[in-house]
């Protein structure tokens, strides 16, 4: 046993624990009927006995005055919750005081918490942190409980809950713990490297999972980033020549003068994104300048950026007078749709494009609903959790590219082969973190010899 590791290991531990008790005002700043202040960490006891005695029991909400610790002047009067450690959010003792949301009763409540000893405001994301490193959550979680907050739309909101309860994490670790039973059977072939059968069949099962996880994994992998969709918004580019009246169709999709219409060909320069809510689904629709061969150096920089975001585009929307429907370079015709503008100039069609006005409204319903059904085609009805977010997509493209380099090896190079899966099982470990404090408890059990 090797006691410089076991030291280690309390040494991260106790970096983990910072003694310091954290406040913060949890509910947004600015006036309001209610506001929420919580305190996490062992002082907190210390504060509500001074604050508001008596400590009412955990968990039962108590209406109380709360007292200046010293002064004990009135600040507020507040409806108290505390949670006793571990069964907390943070796993700390934590407490809640809901009082008035009023500037100055907030400004008075933070005041006094700062004059307790051992309390101090809390850091941006301080309370998820405490929570990760107490185990309450694990960062897959806390990521999807930062997009709840976030959340806009339906979509984004049914995708973060799912991902904060832990959805994904348990989908991750499940790959993990098969990823170790993997490298457990290569192990195992190892060690029986002198009786030929054995190790050939457990290395033969072992190939066996690892192809069959290595096509789940490809799977969530290759699923047309809907869950990133669903995160970040359906990206709509709308694109065409000069004057075709892209801006007016942004105005017209955001109901605001988010873009400059003018009669002048060449007016939009820089790409404005406004964001649509398309029956809880997040849109972003991007208005470009318009693509023409002249004009000046700030133009075609402009146009370098519009065929830029249309690539980029999960759907480009091409608009033009006249109803030529060819696109330029590069844009694919599955992923755009090309329509007539300013149907309320020309009445004939020369193509069996969908026409809009923005003038009399025109095709605008049949343009949105279009959108609307491409977006949640890109999104599908899969009741499988997605993949959220490019941090995951990096570690899972990492384990594929691992698992794969254990399948290509044969029997003859097996140790290099353990490595691949044990490096596959990190990479995957790495997007809930469980990995990194594990790594340092493999250290120290690699090191007893099987049986002790
Ligand atoms: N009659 C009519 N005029 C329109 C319509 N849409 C836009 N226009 C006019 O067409 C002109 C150009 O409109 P914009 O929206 O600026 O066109 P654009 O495609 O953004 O132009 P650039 O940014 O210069 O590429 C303006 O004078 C608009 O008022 C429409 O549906 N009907
Ligand atoms: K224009
Ligand atoms: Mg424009």
């Amino acid at each position: 046993m090797d006691w410089v590791a076991v030291a280690r290991v309390y040494e991260y531990a106790n970096a983990m624990t910072d003694a310091a008790t954290i406040f913060a005002l949890s509910s947004a700043p600015g006036r309001a009927a209610l506001s929420v202040i919580r305190i996490s960490g062992p002082a907190v006891r210390d504060v509500l006995e001074k604050m508001v005695a008596p400590i009412p029991k955990p968990r039962v909400a108590a209406f109380r005055t709360i007292r200046h610790p010293e002064t004990r002047e009135a600040l507020d009067r507040a409806l108290l919750l505390w949670f006793a450690a571990p069964n907390s959010e943070t796993g700390e003792d934590v407490a809640e005081f809901q009082g008035h949301g009023s500037r100055a009763a907030i400004a008075a409540i933070l005041a006094a918490l700062g004059t307790m000893k051992g309390c101090r405001l809390a850091e941006p994301g301080e309370f998820a942190r405490r929570g990760f490193e107490n185990g309450k959550m694990d960062l897959a979680e806390i990521e999807g409980l930062g997009d709840l907050i976030e959340a806009e739309t339906e979509a984004q909101r049914r995708q973060a809950l799912a991902q904060s309860a832990g959805m994904l994490s348990k989908l991750y670790e499940g790959w993990r713990t098969r990823l170790i039973e993997i490298a457990a059977l290569t192990e195992a072939a190892i060690d029986f490297s002198d009786e030929a059968d054995v190790s050939a069949s457990s290395f033969m099962e072992a190939r066996k999972r690892a192809e069959a996880l290595s096509a789940e994994i490809g799977a969530h992998l290759d699923d047309g980033h809907r869950g990133e969709i669903v995160r970040d918004g359906f990206r709509v580019a709308l694109l065409g020549p000069p004057n075709a009246g892209k801006s007016s169709l942004l105005n017209a999709l955001a109901r605001r003068d988010a873009a400059i219409v003018s009669a002048e060909a060449g007016t939009t320069r820089d790409v404005i994104e406004v964001r649509l809510d398309l029956a809880g689904l997040p849109v972003v629709i991007s208005d470009t300048a318009g693509i023409r061969e002249a004009g000046s150096a700030v133009e075609q920089e402009g146009i370098r950026r519009s065929l830029a975001t249309a690539r980029d585009a999960d759907l480009v929307v091409w608009l033009s007078e006249t109803g030529d429907s060819k696109l330029p370079e590069g844009i694919s015709r599955e992923t755009s749709l090309a329509i007539r503008s300013k149907a309320d100039l020309r009445r004939e069609s020369t193509a069996d494009l969908l026409a809009i006005s923005t003038v009399t409204g025109e095709g605008l319903d049949r343009l949105v609903a279009e959108i609307g059904r491409r977006a949640s085609e890109a999104v599908g009805t899969k009741a499988e959790p997605a993949l959220t977010q490019a941090r995951h997509r990096q570690s899972l493209e990492v384990a594929r590219r691992e698992i794969a380099a254990f399948l290509a090896g044969s029997l003859e190079s097996i140790e290099l082969r353990a490595e691949d899966i044990r490096r596959a099982a990190h990479a995957i470990g790495r997007i809930t973190g469980r990995v990194d404090v594990e790594d340092v408890l493999d250290q120290i059990f690699s090191r007893f010899c099987i049986g002790k």
